[in-house]
């Protein structure tokens, strides 16, 4: 038994770097960073570093504990595309066992460390994005329905939210316009990806739009999705919770977007399908900074 417990513990320190890439570390990078975002714009002043650095810490171990056990659920569609191939499971470096006894670890100590050091609100909304993603997305939703990443696009969007509620142990309307931006951002974020890897998706048999419904349909529904993206938005400078900074950097932009989506739906091509996914990434992180800049501008001015 002992000897048993020593392998495992062994072969856990194997592959640092294996475990590291289960947690999809680029894309918990920008869920944790809205969710700090979330915290920041909680509270006029500086949040307490000590509340910051929980909830930091919790939110991220849970975000890496959901994509580990969706590289789980997920390995043998893994395994069928380019993309997705080279992933630790697909590619042998870690196994199933292994993998659910990080995942579940991870997520344990993360959901432990956001209800001891930040309150249980916190804790519950994060168990339910946790659930959200790794549960009715993986699950349920990838492999039924092309709206799927619609549905599930909420789970994603949960992160101002929790970081919110860390600080102010509440759900407050300014928080939810955070979560509507990054809810109407997902289906250009993700479709864009989708239409010039929708060959893989269809080899794998995952339902998605451009798959299901074709070129012409996704694209018409990333630009109507882009349109209420732009329109939400503005919302926070129209609503006054955040002031001129934003308001230019975000016309900026959202012009940007308009004219990638508006370039791809009159002449598609791979390539700008591609760079519209990229710009996508780079307008959500642009997006974010400066609600924070806008925010600290106001209050120190
Ligand atoms: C249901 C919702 C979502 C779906 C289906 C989705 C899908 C994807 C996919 C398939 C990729 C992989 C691209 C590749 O391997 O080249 C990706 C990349 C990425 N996503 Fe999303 N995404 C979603 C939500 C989000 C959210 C909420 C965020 C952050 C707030 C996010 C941030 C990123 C980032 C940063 C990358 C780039 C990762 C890299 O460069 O390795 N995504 N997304
Ligand atoms: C705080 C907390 C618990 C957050 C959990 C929410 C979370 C990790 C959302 C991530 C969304 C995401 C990576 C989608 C990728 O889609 P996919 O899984 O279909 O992409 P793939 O084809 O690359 O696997």
């Amino acid at each position: 038994m002992a000897n048993v417990l020593v392998m495992n513990v062994q072969e856990l320190s194997v592959n640092f770097r294996s475990f590291f890439v289960l947690c999809k570390p680029r894309v918990s990078a920008l869920i944790v960073f809205t969710a700090m975002i979330g915290m920041f714009l909680a509270t006029p002043h500086m949040v307490p570093l000590g509340l910051l650095l929980a909830a930091t810490i919790g939110i991220a171990m849970a975000s890496g504990s959901a994509a580990a056990f969706n590289c789980l659920i997920e390995q043998s569609i893994d395994a069928k595309m380019a993309r997705t191939k080279q992933r630790p499971l697909p590619s042998g470096q870690v196994n199933s066992l292994q993998t659910f006894i990080f995942a579940t670890t991870v997520g344990c100590i993360g959901l432990s460390i956001l209800y001891a050091f930040v309150n249980p609100l916190t804790m519950w909304l994060t168990l339910g994005t946790f659930v959200g993603y790794a549960v009715i997305y993986t699950v349920f939703l990838k492999p039924a329905t092309p709206l799927n990443i619609v549905i599930g696009g909420a789970s994603g969007a949960m992160p101002p939210i929790l970081g919110w509620a860390a600080v102010t142990n509440s759900i407050s309307p300014e928080s939810l316009i955070l979560f509507m931006i990054i809810f109407a951002w997902t289906p250009p974020h993700f479709w864009s990806l989708a239409l010039y890897r929708r060959h893989e998706y269809a080899k794998a048999g995952v339902p998605m739009l451009p798959v299901t419904h074709g070129e012409a349909f996704t694209l018409l529904h990333i630009l109507l999705y882009t349109i209420i993206l732009v329109t939400i938005s503005i919302l926070p400078f129209t609503l006054g919770m955040s002031h001129l900074i934003y308001l230019v950097s975000v016309i900026m932009l959202d012009a940007i977007f308009m004219a990638y989506v508006i370039a791809l739906y009159r002449n598609y091509s791979h390539e700008l399908s591609r760079r519209t996914f990229r710009y996508s990434i780079l307008y959500l992180t642009l997006l974010f900074l400066s609600l924070l800049l806008d925010h600290y501008w106001a209050v120190s001015f």
